[in-house]
């Protein structure tokens, strides 16, 4: 019989964080298929009225966009599109020994309005504002905790199961250390559709710029120091660069747990700059996990984390994933228009004719052409919004463990188990196009913007 999550069962998942659009819920009961799992939960827009599942999800054009992967069409709960989009979609391009698609999990509405109510005074207030838990939703994806390792999954394997089953209880586990990065774009743009005035954009990061309008808008106090560019550069020191300038300017893009609790950077939103009070207080948190002196734990930590994006080349793979994104917004907008029939938008508004006519060649492509194009660009929105977690436990003297997966932190002579996740997998809704392509023009505008008023 398939469980559900009933309204008393609300007590044993405690609140973990929050994206825009799903609350994460981590377990603290006992039931032996619910540890090391979190649960991420439908969220719903306060400016729109809850959604009940069960009819088509996709729309008539994004059925024919993802019609040949599996059932994805066909789908009758967001779950459902979540679980294949990543399980025949992003494991592909990711790897799926860095990906776990979950399982979709059936939760009645009274668990729903406990998870709503026992979580409202942990949420930051800016998202409580904006969303609230989608309470019609009969069902929640299951995943593995990433910031956690499985219970002393290979520790135990030279044991019997007889003997498994009764360490298990009383095994006193290491603890594990965790960071989340969200690393957005990683390259810069050179399709030759971005209109002369953009140019900028083959020379300055998305990222960079963004943080500008950001800034502009109020919902950043300073720019960011971190440079995907570096995290993305397969150069050490630059990735060890762009590791410490996360930690000095976290916003949404970097976040540190211990044993799964949140031990530096900020839920949901996040903090603009690493203060001195925050970087004292992770050297003492980090203190049982990295055997160096006061004042040297946080930036041995950095290190590791650094040196294991380095070695791991997990960020290969997005890149290469990222990358589909050939034709850039200003190609594939054309593409979007095709798709849904609709006359362009963005040729119509082009005020002058010679560029019209450098377009019309989009436009007399044949509908596979568009799909592809168009396919291939929400695949690397989703890959430049994702994040990955990389958890860490100390591994013990002779333990074997698998060998591909550990890495030694030089200044302390500790060597690491990890493991490598991405999460956030989401498929981007088709509707988004025409978003995408007016956000750019703001983002980009408002950047030529300041530089004329900085000459
Ligand atoms: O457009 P961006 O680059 O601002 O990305 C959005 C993110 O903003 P960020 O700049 O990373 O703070 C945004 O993150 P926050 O809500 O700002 O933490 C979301 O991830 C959003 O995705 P979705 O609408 O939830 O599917 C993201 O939207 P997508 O562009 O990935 O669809
Ligand atoms: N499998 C996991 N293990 C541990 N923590 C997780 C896991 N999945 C999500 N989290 C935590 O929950 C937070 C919110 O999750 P997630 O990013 O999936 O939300 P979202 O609403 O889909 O995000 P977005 O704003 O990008 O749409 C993450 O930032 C992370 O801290
Ligand atoms: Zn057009």
């Amino acid at each position: 019989m398939e469980v559900v999550l009933e309204g008393k069962d609300a007590v044993d998942w405690i609140y973990r964080g929050e994206g825009a659009a799903n609350l994460v819920l981590g377990y603290t009961g006992s039931s032996p298929a619910f540890i090391g799992k979190i649960i991420r939960i439908q969220k719903a827009p306060r400016s729109r009225s809850q959604r009940m599942t069960g009819s088509p999800i996709l729309s008539i054009h994004e059925c024919l966009l993802w019609r040949d992967t599996n059932e994805l069409g066909s789908s009758t709960s967001k779950e459902i599109v979540g679980q294949l989009f990543v399980l025949y979609v992003m494991s592909s391009f990711l790897g799926s020994e860095h990906v776990d698609a979950g399982i979709r999990i059936l939760v009645s509405r009274e668990f729903l309005e406990s998870v709503e109510k026992n979580t409202l005074c942990q949420r930051p207030a800016s998202r409580v504002q904006a969303a609230r838990v989608n309470t019609l939703c009969d069902s929640a994806l299951l995943v593995s905790d990433h910031s956690a390792f499985p219970h002393g999954k290979y520790r135990l394997h030279k044991f019997s199961p007889m003997v498994i089953t009764s360490c298990v209880s009383i095994l006193k586990e290491e603890p594990c250390i965790s960071v989340e990065i969200k690393p957005k774009c990683g390259f810069l743009p050179c399709s030759k559709f971005i209109v002369e005035g953009n140019a900028i954009k083959r020379s300055v990061t998305r990222f960079r710029m963004h943080q500008v309008l950001k800034l502009h808008q109020g919902e950043i106090s300073q720019v960011s120091e971190y440079d995907p560019l570096d995290l993305f550069s397969g150069s050490s020191n630059r990735v060890h660069d762009a590791i410490k300038a996360l930690f000095t300017s976290p916003q949404n893009n970097f976040r540190v747990f211990l044993n799964g609790s949140l031990i530096f950077g900020g839920l949901g939103g996040g903090s603009d700059n690493t203060s001195n009070s925050i970087s004292e207080a992770l050297e003492d948190l980090i203190e049982g996990v990295i055997q160096a002196d006061h004042g040297l734990r946080t930036s041995s930590f950095l290190q590791l984390v650094a040196e294991t994006v380095f070695r791991s080349g997990v960020l290969n793979r997005l890149l290469g994933a990222q990358k589909l994104d050939m034709f850039d917004i200003e190609g594939a907008i054309h593409a979007y228009y095709n798709i849904v029939a609709q006359p362009c938008k963005v040729c119509r508004d082009f005020m002058d004719e010679e560029l019209s006519h450098r377009y019309a060649p989009l436009h007399s492509i044949s509908l596979e052409e568009s799909l592809k194009i168009v396919r291939d660009y929400l695949i690397a929105a989703t890959a430049k919004d994702c994040s990955l977690m990389i958890s860490f436990r100390l591994r013990e003297d002779g333990d074997p463990g698998p060998p591909d997966s550990t890495v030694y932190l030089e200044p302390t002579s500790q060597i690491f188990d990890y493991k490598a996740y991405f999460i956030d997998l989401d498929m981007k809704p088709l509707k988004k196009m025409v978003h995408y392509y007016e956000l750019d023009q703001r983002i980009v505008s408002c950047y030529t913007q300041m530089l004329k008023t900085e000459r």
